[in-house]
């Protein structure tokens, strides 16, 4: 099968607590999928997983059909920049060092991309999330939670990635920039016909935004590898 983000049959354990059993999940490109279980039952694991950030007790992540071999900068950047992530607490992820421009700007230097093409396309999503050039001066401590969850967002998008995966990330946002947000997303998501996963806790937005919704139960809850969809 072509076009798709896949977790198989993956373990992963933080020491001796399995968090993950052999689980497997697929995203297919274009497609939004949902995703709920319980507090602690792994889905943030599941997430980084995906991401290409933590190691496997078992199983692999694979990229249309093509197992992707270690995590992180072991990954080769056309490969890992295909899958982006956008975390609930936009302060826990961002550097506070950085001023919104140089947030999102960081991933395109981390490939080399020439300064040209970087401011290009940092004030090209700036708008497209609703970013004004004086907020693109400051740094984190001197934007609300919205703002810099906004500044996340766009960092996400830079490298167009064919799949995003969102891990609460409009949990802590008010209604109104949570909408905007998800409203970015879906537009993203249809001129890239990217694949999308959205963790949430609210089925309300589950409901309204996800095509389908898998249940990720806390492991040994279900028998081993049962929790494919
Ligand atoms: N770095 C870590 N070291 C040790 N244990 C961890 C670590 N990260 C997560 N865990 C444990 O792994 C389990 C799954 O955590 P995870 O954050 O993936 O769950 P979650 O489903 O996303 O939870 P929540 O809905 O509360 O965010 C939890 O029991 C947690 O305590």
């Amino acid at each position: 099968m072509t076009g798709h983000l896949a977790a198989e049959e993956v373990t992963v354990g933080y020491g001796r607590q399995v968090v993950l059993d052999r689980v497997t999940l697929t995203i297919a490109r274009g497609e939004t999928v949902g995703l709920r279980g319980p507090s602690g039952s792994g889905k943030s694991t599941l997430v980084r997983v995906l991401a290409l950030l933590h190691p496997l007790n078992h199983g692999h992540v694979s990229i249309d059909g093509v197992p992707v071999t270690g995590t992180r900068y072991a990954v080769p950047a056309a490969v890992r920049t295909r899958i982006a992530v956008l975390f609930q607490s936009p302060r826990a992820a961002a550097d506070p060092r950085l001023n919104l421009t140089d947030l999102i700007a960081e991933p395109l230097r981390a490939t080399r991309e020439p300064e040209r093409r970087v401011s290009a396309r940092v004030a090209e999503l700036a708008d497209l999330v609703g970013l004004t050039p004086d907020l693109l001066n400051r740094r984190p401590h001197a934007v609300s939670d919205g703002q810099l969850q906004r500044a996340c967002l766009a960092r996400s998008l830079v490298h167009r990635p064919d799949y995003l995966l969102c891990d609460e990330a409009t949990a802590m946002l008010d209604a109104s920039t949570q909408a905007h947000v998800a409203a970015v997303i879906t537009g993203y998501q249809r001129t890239q016909r990217a694949g999308v996963l959205v963790i949430s806790h609210d089925p309300a937005l589950l409901g309204r935004w996800a095509d389908r919704v898998v249940d990720l139960p806390t492991a040994g809850a279900v028998p081993a590898g049962r929790t494919a969809r």
